[in-house]
């Protein structure tokens, strides 16, 4: 069993202690360089399993990514703050240290969910679960990928929301297409979940496993048939900062492709489609090998990361490694 003393658990246990001990996990110095160094340690393709290491590893890990889900609430507040203040929150985003990362993920996202929309060619309505006082997957895919698109915005906490209609207030375009309710999940109706022809969930809604499966059991019974579900997970070191989806957590859905980015985008991205009923429900044995997004497939995509060949071939042999 991997635990302690495997150097990598070792950092990382050295990086929890530290960022426990913190007074407060506002934006700092010090805060910025401890998880800015637990990041880059944990970003490397590492072949570790988080799910087998010892039961004291185990406990460190859920409250580290409670942690690190506590310090992103607090930065996106910073942040937002700040764009608010200006006349065009929008034209500022690149003020946000990590925009060139939703940047990246919300291309890759949108690629993965392109390839799969069957019967319709573009969605007319997203819902996104827990967008926070800063909704960069939602603006980002509003304005370069799904530009006609509605985006339904859902964050259980009124203060995100608010901070987050601040921003887009003065676009003309945005404003219009941007809504925002301020309810948990689990209380979202089956009729206003039904209208969405894609469900976004973001990672940090469910932090543990028994939450996150509670969470996406609700979408189960709750989403139309046919519909799209994307959510965010972790692979390898990466689950230190983020909870893991895996296929069986997917009950009700079809889990169409699961994948692992390389580069500086953290999350991996697993889509599935709502199981209509009578539909074959999937065997939980046949693991992910099955649903892993094939090389070709992303190759057919011409527009797919244009800019990093390298960084392409490096998710496919993260995927080839899986299969
Ligand atoms: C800080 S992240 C935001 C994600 C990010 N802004 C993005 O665009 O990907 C998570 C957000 O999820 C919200 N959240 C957590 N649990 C939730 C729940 N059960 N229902 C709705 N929102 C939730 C939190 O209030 C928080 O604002």
């Amino acid at each position: 069993m991997v635990c302690q003393k495997d150097a990598l658990v070792q950092k990382v246990c050295e990086f929890y202690e530290k960022i426990s001990s913190l007074e407060s996990l506002k934006p700092s110095k010090d805060v910025d360089m401890l998880f800015t160094q637990l990041v880059l340690t944990c970003i490397p393709p590492n072949p570790i399993d988080v799910t087998k290491l010892c039961k004291r590893v185990q406990e460190m890990r859920s409250k580290l990514i409670t942690l690190c889900g506590q310090a992103e609430g607090h930065l996106e507040s910073h942040y937002s703050t700040i764009l608010g203040s200006f006349d065009n929150p929008l034209d500022h985003l690149n003020t946000f240290p990590y925009f060139n990362n939703y940047l990246k993920l919300g291309r890759l996202e949108f690629n993965i969910l392109s390839q799969h929309l069957t019967n319709i060619k573009v969605p007319s309505r997203i819902a996104f679960v827990g967008s926070g006082p800063l909704p960069l997957t939602s603006i980002v895919l509003a304005s370069y990928h799904l530009t006609t698109t509605s985006f339904h915005n859902y964050d259980i906490d009124p203060s995100a929301n608010s901070m987050a209609s601040r921003l887009l207030a003065s676009d003309p375009d945005l404003s219009k297409r941007m809504f925002f309710h301020t309810k948990d999940v689990m209380d979202v109706t089956s009729s206003e979940l039904k209208e969405y022809d894609v469900v976004f969930l973001a990672a940090l809604v469910g932090m543990d496993k028994e939450e996150k499966v509670r969470v996406i059991d609700h979408l189960a019974k709750n989403m139309a048939p046919g519909a799209i579900l994307m959510l965010r997970s972790a692979h390898g070191a990466r689950a230190f900062l983020y909870p893991i989806v895996e296929p069986r957590d997917l009950q009700g859905f079809e889990v169409l492709s699961v994948f692992h980015p390389t580069d500086e985008v953290i999350n991996s991205v697993v889509i599935a489609r709502k199981l209509s009923v009578g539909m074959p429900v999937q065997s939980l044995d046949q693991g992910l090998g099955a649903h892993v997004m094939l090389p070709c497939k992303c190759a057919e995509i011409p527009a797919f990361n244009p800019l990093n060949k390298m960084n392409m071939i490096e998710e496919f042999a993260a995927e080839d490694r899986l299969l």
